[in-house]
């Protein structure tokens, strides 16, 4: 359901004269009042958790997975963050949780959840997907079927996970992402036909396991003993995570799409502002 759908302001009193900022942070600029307010609530709550997806909200797209890196500004507001007691900070994405900590450089004590929802690292324990012996049989007779369909369909890429792959075409034609994702879903109904299949921005996943980000963001919470979250995301598989929020917490859409978030900015940059903000506002409570 698309609900009321506020947007932080853009390029708004940017670098407003006599405007100090530090290096690195975020260009000063007036958010949606409406977010703002629901910012000042969520800096209130005891013990906040931020979880926060990251190809497409805190790093902007690029045609190599493994080049994607989040803004500085972005890694600023985090480290910002991470020095107010009682708050955690956690990546949550659909990435496998190796690749997550390579892309992100995650810092100490940042959480990582992996392939949506499916791997943990917490404190330096990974929890793995529980695959059992005919999950690991699935994983091995796709990975046997997708060993020529990058020759077959050339400039789309596979990327390995634990529990399944995900087929990039990012930079295809339209003809070719076609026939591609034709493919791919061929292949998996044949091979695989319970596996879940996940559409998302230019690339189509599929896992041996269902778990989502809600999954991730409820054992975040029971991990942490977090009072309130907020969740930050851009894309079809976030609007799991945003599905578990509830009263107090605080769901924001980055970039466009449909979405049940409440609060939505234009991207990266705002995500960026957004977490400075927040930053901002939790240190002043004086924790
Ligand atoms: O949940 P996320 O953190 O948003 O991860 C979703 C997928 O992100 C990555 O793919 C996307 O970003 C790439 C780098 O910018 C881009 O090339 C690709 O087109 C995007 O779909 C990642 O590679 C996937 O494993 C994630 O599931």
């Amino acid at each position: 359901m698309v609900s009321r759908l506020p947007r932080g302001t853009r390029g708004r009193d940017d670098g407003a004269p006599g405007v100090a900022r530090a290096p690195g942070r975020p260009q000063v600029s007036a958010l949606d009042p409406g977010l703002d307010t629901a910012l000042a609530r969520l800096a209130e709550t005891e013990h906040l958790l931020v979880a926060l997806d990251f190809d497409g909200t805190l790093a902007p797209f690029v045609d190599r997975p493994e080049d994607a890196r989040a803004l500085p500004e972005a890694r600023l507001a985090v480290d910002r963050l991470l020095e107010v007691s009682h708050t955690t900070v956690a990546y949550v994405s659909g990435r496998a949780v190796d690749s997550l900590q390579l892309a992100t450089d995650a810092q100490q004590g940042v959480l990582l959840v992996g392939s949506h929802g499916a791997e943990y690292r917490f404190d330096g324990v990974d929890a793995h997907p529980p695959l059992d012996a005919e999950d690991s049989e699935r994983v091995t007779a796709l990975a046997r079927a997708f060993a020529g369909f990058p020759d077959e369909h050339p400039g789309a890429k596979i990327e390995r996970k634990p529990a399944g792959f995900a087929v990039h075409t990012r930079g295809l034609d339209a003809d070719a992402v076609f026939r591609a994702e034709n493919d791919a879903r061929r292949i998996i109904a044949d091979v695989a036909p319970d596996a879940t299949v996940r559409d998302g921005k230019n690339v189509l996943e599929f896992s041996v396991l269902s778990a989502t980000k809600g999954d991730g963001i409820d054992h975040l919470r029971d991990y942490t003993g977090a009072t309130a979250v907020l969740y930050a995301g851009d894309d079809v598989t976030d609007e799991d995570a945003f599905a578990v929020l509830g009263e107090g917490d605080l769901p924001l859409k980055s970039g466009e799409g449909p979405t049940m978030a409440p609060y939505r900015v234009s991207g990266p940059e705002e995500v960026a502002r957004v977490l400075d903000r927040l930053a901002t506002l939790r240190a002043a409570t004086g924790r």
